[in-house]
């Protein structure tokens, strides 16, 4: 069962991995601050999402270290790591078309926390979230894609995990509805959650961030601030394959 606490220490040292005999991950290092938002940036392909499926799990490392507040865990799997407070919200939600909203929460907290806590996550969730409550009884096939986000994000929230991994929480989402995630998700900062974002809209994630690591071809190519980034101008040339014109351009 899953305790209340959060802030955790994730540290992935030299960590390599691939898919079959395919190499994707070449030795990279990652250090996430504690109880902030990391972001992780980088061209498609680039390996991303490979890293986090690492991180949560569903990927063993072929060399190099995944460690949790000092411990190895590395190659457990992904319903072990679950159970010790890592929550992957994957790409495209993972939602299951035919059950409802209610269903959805039923299962979160049912595969984590005893029986009486669940009706309690429930309460908290559609605290949190009065659209979860409002639709409780709608399938999920049919809603809109901000409330399909804003069910799948719940999950962060109703299990107090330590470590949330959101794979492109923004992606196929309008700019309003998107900003709206985002504020979700800043709040996971104020409850003091290590956080850790794969995303390719720069723009709305990048405010949120404390902490960036860039990536490009299985490489770590820069982690740091936010503003550090923007004084390397390594994002632009990790996107851009140069470097940024600084003065004399059109
Ligand atoms: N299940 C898989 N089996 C084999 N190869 C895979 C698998 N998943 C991803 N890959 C390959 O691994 C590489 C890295 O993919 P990954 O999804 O980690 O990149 P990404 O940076 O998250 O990309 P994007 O921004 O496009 O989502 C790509 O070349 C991809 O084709």
């Amino acid at each position: 069962m899953v305790e209340d606490v959060n802030a955790c220490r994730l540290e992935v040292t030299d960590l390599s991995v691939g898919y079959r005999r395919r190499p994707i991950l070449n030795t990279i290092t990652f250090h996430p601050p504690e109880g902030k938002i990391s972001l992780i940036l980088g061209p498609n392909g680039s390996g991303k999402s490979t890293l986090i499926k690492t991180v949560a799990g569903l990927l063993s490392p072929w060399s190099g270290t995944v460690t949790l507040d000092g411990v190895s865990i590395g190659g457990m799997g992904a319903d072990v790591l679950a159970r010790q407070g890592i929550c992957l919200i994957p790409q495209g939600n993972a939602l299951f078309p035919f059950l409802s909203v209610r269903e959805h929460l039923e299962l979160y907290a049912a595969v984590l926390l005893s029986k009486k806590r669940v009706q309690e996550a429930l309460e908290l969730a559609y605290e949190m979230f009065p659209l979860l409550k409002e639709n409780r009884d709608v399938l999920a096939n049919r809603l809109s894609g901000g409330q399909r986000a804003v069910l799948a994000l719940s999950k962060a929230f109703l299990l107090k995990p330590r470590l949330v991994l959101l794979d492109e929480p923004s992606i196929g989402l309008s700019p309003k509805v998107a900003e709206e995630i985002y504020s979700h998700v800043g709040r996971l900062r104020e409850d003091g959650v290590t956080t850790v974002i794969v995303e390719q809209n720069v723009q709305i994630a990048l405010p949120y961030a404390d902490d960036v690591l860039l990536m490009a071809q299985g490489r770590r190519e820069f982690e740091g601030t936010p503003e550090a980034m923007e004084q390397t101008g390594e994002m632009y040339r990790v996107f851009f394959g140069r470097e940024k014109e600084t003065s004399g351009g059109r």
